[in-house]
């Protein structure tokens, strides 16, 4: 079970911040020494801060569950929450995990759905979908402003996963107030999806980049059937 968990932290935490890492500077022509947060927000969510091309923090923990709220995962918890919720619910440990793993977050929240795409056209006429982005949001500029915190500043944020790249709103509300630490979306380019949706001239360049997972999971397994030394990830 852990080996199977580590795995996937590793595919979702991992994968999409290692293409993005990979690919971004080049690719952007930007260079390599930055600091970097990449926001990768699709069904599994996760951040990544990366200094100087490398990855230094991940937001997924032991498992997948750790970090920010998610479709169905509860994200960060207080570890009481969990002898709370079994003695309350009179469930044991493996429901409680089906619990935070499939039943919490977004879907959780609003009872309605763990999609995005959902939740956003009734935000302004059902409250708890309302609720449940908001959570999403908030917990997310939590983590940017502890990255930020970890990375000493911030040069450049990029938004990836299906959220990250198709929910502008989300985008909006996650960069809200986020000027004192020099993120300042340009609202045309953000409902736009543009490649970059930060204001000219801004301090933090805000990216949108699009990531596939299953190439980089693919990538991965055949670095891993290398030989060590040819490998490059
Ligand atoms: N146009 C869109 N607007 C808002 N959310 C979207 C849009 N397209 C996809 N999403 C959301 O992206 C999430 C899925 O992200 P994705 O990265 O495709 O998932 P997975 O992590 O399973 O690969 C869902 O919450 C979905 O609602
Ligand atoms: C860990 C992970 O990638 O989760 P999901 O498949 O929900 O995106
Ligand atoms: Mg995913």
């Amino acid at each position: 079970m852990l080996a199977v968990n580590m795995q996937i932290h590793i595919i979702n935490a991992g994968s999409s911040s290692i293409k993005l890492a990979v690919f971004t500077p080049a690719g952007l022509a930007m260079p390599l020494l930055q600091r970097i947060i990449l926001a990768h927000l699709g069904n599994g969510a996760s951040m990544a801060a990366v200094l100087d091309g490398r990855c230094i923090d991940t937001s997924m923990g032991f498992t997948p569950c750790g970090g920010l709220v998610m479709g169905s995962r509860c994200g960060d918890l207080d570890p009481g929450v969990i002898h709370y919720i079994k003695q309350h619910e009179n469930i044991n440990s493996q429901q409680c995990n089906h619990l935070l793993n499939h039943q919490s977050g977004l879907l959780g929240v609003s009872e309605i759905s763990a999609d995005m795409r959902d939740l956003l056209p009734l935000e302004n006429t059902d409250q708890r979908a309302a609720q449940a982005i908001e959570l999403f949001c908030y917990q997310a500029k939590k983590w940017l402003g502890a990255y930020s915190a970890s990375l000493h500043g911030l040069d450049a944020l990029v938004f990836s996963g299906g959220i990250g790249e198709n929910a502008a709103s989300v985008r909006a509300k996650i960069c809200a107030g986020m000027q004192y630490l020099g993120i300042e979306l340009e609202q045309t380019r953000n409902n736009n999806h543009e490649d970059i949706i930060s204001i000219a001239g801004g301090a933090v360049t805000v990216h949108v980049i699009h990531t596939d997972e299953e190439q980089m999971i693919a990538k991965m397994v055949c670095e891993l059937l290398m030989p060590r030394e040819t490998q490059s990830l």
